[in-house]
């Protein structure tokens, strides 16, 4: 209630202010049709002396000599309303302060007056108010009224005396100065009818240069005054446009240096030999969106995303983040440095990590069709452009074989299941065990797999396809075509430099690991358990891998499985690693993801030593001879 009406006071105090702005335009009008009264009885006395003269001349010009008299009734009405309106005024005025007295005089601070109270003197200001501004109303009103017709007469007179001019023959000064006075007369009534029909109206008026002078000293401020309310709004705009514009520009600088930090750091730890961790999150899929469809994963940036979990949200920090929206070409683009590291000799080795059906296998491989191939079709593209490019400095070899994991048993992808599964039915035959060795220098290479040459990006992707054909894949409830195994892909580049003769060999190796999954979610039964259990455990075993890399253990147990033998080298050897953590965005699947994403992290603290695998002429002419002489075969001065 209290507050209704100090609205209410409030408004009405802006009543009375702009009511006082009006009664001071008002006085400043009265005085300045004082001015002009005055100014017109000297006219008129003038004018009476000129016409005695014209009398005395016994002329036919006092017949057409304007009837003075006439024109300055509207003048004269005027000077006597000025007088009623003099007395008015002063009233009103004294109204006013007894008001604003009452006004000032101050509430009692507690309690506030009863609303019975209050009211009645609150309707009683109300209608004062309002009677002072009706009266200020028609005062003006009266004022545009006396001004018009001052005005009209102002014109005839004007007129009446340019007529004059133009039959009279000849110009007296006095005749010139009483036609410039009165053109001043017309103009001073024109600028006034501006100014009171803008004070009515409330609109800023619209004038030439001459008028907006006359006004400024009729209003006794400048125009500046008058338009510095749309120029301050100009201004304004003007300035916030500054400020935006500064903002962007800020935003803008600190998303660059942010960048390059992120940059330099990633060199730094480049040279480090820091495992470079990536994480990419997959879209909904359309199972998950129909169930709310609420993601609990979100990027936050390029380089971090945020968990939803039970206790909070949960921030994770990587190299580098992939949305939902990421392509697979922008995913690649941030990878294929690696690629150039390969051909200069280097160890690489990049690997998919997370649950099943998170994306890894649409990452490394792409989608079934090849409408968005992964990396592992890009890089047999990137490694054969790159070959091209320095085909005139380097001779290029390029060999790969191709494994899976399955069961704890690494197979030769290049062998169908059917060719060998029939080779163990003859008791004759010797199977071909694959076995993953290392070289002095800590390379892993798999011993008993059959390497094959290809000579263009197409051919190595037909060894491709030929090996993925051989892999074992089956539907489970998460992911209708789900990896069953893990696949590893090497390739190796060998490139002879053709000006010194050092050869270097860098390795790629691709790998997709099945997905950890917990067997009651993912449905598993008789063998698929079997396989479950195999890729759990090789998994953990990658996991206490990367826990005792990361807590910098004396002791790595990478003997525990296979796949830790497969990836000796990429964790914690000679080789540059990139993972790529690959999950889901949905709540579903929450605890799978947070701990894919404490791996991924621990993953990150892990520091490899990557040297280029390059020997000199002498060396590979050596190794050469070596190994001729291990094959029985002979060695001539020409091999030395
Ligand atoms: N970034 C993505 N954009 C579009 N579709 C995706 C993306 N990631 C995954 N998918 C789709 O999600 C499904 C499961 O992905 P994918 O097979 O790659 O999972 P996975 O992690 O390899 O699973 P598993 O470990 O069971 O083999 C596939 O249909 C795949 O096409």
């Amino acid at each position: 209630m209290l507050e209704f009406f100090s609205n209410k006071l409030d408004t009405l105090h802006c009543h009375q202010t702009s009511m006082l702005q009006e009664l001071k335009i008002a006085r400043e009008e009265i005085g300045k049709v004082q001015e002009m009264l005055a100014a017109s009885q000297e006219n008129k006395q003038e004018m009476t002396e000129e016409d005695e003269i014209f009398e005395t001349k016994g002329t036919a010009a006092q017949q057409q000599t304007p009837n003075c008299n006439d024109s300055e009734k509207p003048l004269e009405g005027a000077n006597a309303r000025l007088e009623g309106l003099k007395e008015s005024l002063s009233q009103r005025e004294k109204e006013i302060t007894e008001l604003l007295e009452t006004e000032k005089t101050p509430m009692p601070p507690v309690p506030a007056p009863p609303c019975s109270v209050l009211l009645p003197a609150v309707i009683h200001k109300a209608h004062a108010v309002c009677g002072a501004v009706a009266e200020s109303r028609d005062y003006l009103d009266r004022l545009i009224e006396d001004n018009q017709a001052a005005l009209a007469a102002a014109r005839e007179k004007l007129e009446n005396l340019n007529n004059e001019e133009e039959v009279s023959t000849d110009r007296s000064d006095t005749s010139e100065s009483r036609l410039s006075f009165l053109h001043e007369t017309v103009k001073d009534f024109e600028v006034h009818k501006i100014a009171l029909d803008c004070i009515k109206s409330g609109e800023s008026p619209v004038m030439n240069d001459c008028e907006a002078l006359d006004l400024e000293d009729i209003l006794g401020q400048g125009t500046d005054g008058v338009k510095s309310i749309g120029q301050q709004l100009l201004l304004l705009q003007d300035q916030l446009k500054q400020e935006k514009e500064e903002k962007r520009k800020i935003v803008e600088n600190y998303t660059l240096e942010r960048t390059l930090r992120k940059k330099y750091y990633n060199m730094v730890e480049d040279m480090k030999g820091k495992i470079r961790v990536f994480c990419r999150l997959r879209p909904m899929n359309r199972n998950e969106a129909g169930q709310g469809g609420t993601a609990f994963v979100e990027k936050i940036d390029d380089y971090s995303v945020s968990v939803e979990t039970p206790r909070g949200l949960r921030e994770f920090q990587f190299d580098k983040v992939f949305g939902a929206e990421a392509s697979q070409d922008e995913v690649f683009q941030d990878t294929s440095r690696l690629i150039q590291s390969v051909i200069d000799g280097y160890n690489v080795c990049i690997f998919a990590y997370g649950q099943t059906g998170s994306g890894k296998t649409f990452t490394m491989v792409g989608d079934k069709d090849q409408r968005n191939p992964g990396i592992m079709p890009r890089s047999f593209n990137a490694i054969f452009d790159i070959t091209r490019e320095n085909s005139s400095k380097f001779e290029f070899k390029v060999s790969a074989y191709m494994l899976e994991l399955y069961n704890d048993r690494l197979q030769d992808l290049f062998i169908s299941q059917a060719a060998e599964a029939q080779a163990q039915t003859q008791p004759s035959s010797q199977t071909r065990r694959v076995e993953i060795k290392r070289t002095r220098k800590g390379v892993v290479f798999a011993q008993g797999a059959e390497t094959k040459e290809a000579s263009s990006a197409q051919e190595l992707y037909a060894l491709f396809q030929q090996a993925c054909a051989n892999r074992h894949i089956a539907a489970t409830k998460m992911n209708v075509e789900s990896s069953r195994s893990h696949l590893i892909v090497v390739i190796m580049v060998e490139s002879r430099n053709l000006t010194n003769g050092s050869i270097s060999t860098g390795k790629l190796s691709l790998v997709d690991l099945a997905g950890s999954e917990r067997a009651a979610k993912t449905g598993a039964k008789d063998h698929q358990l079997k396989e479950a259990n195999s890729i759990n455990k090789s998994l953990s075993a990658l996991g206490d891998v990367i826990s005792a890399l990361s807590a910098d253990l004396p002791h790595v147990p990478y003997r525990n499985s296979k796949l830790t033998q497969v990836m000796q080298d990429s964790l914690g050897g000679n080789a540059k690693t990139l993972m790529i953590v690959n999950i889901s965005p949905s709540e579903s699947n929450l605890d799978e993801t947070l701990t894919s994403l404490i791996y991924a992290t621990r993953v990150k603290a892990i520091t490899n030593n990557a040297q280029r695998n390059v020997e000199s002429k002498e060396i590979a002419q050596l190794k050469e001879v070596i190994m001729k002489l291990k094959s029985g075969l002979t060695v001539d001065d020409g091999d030395v």
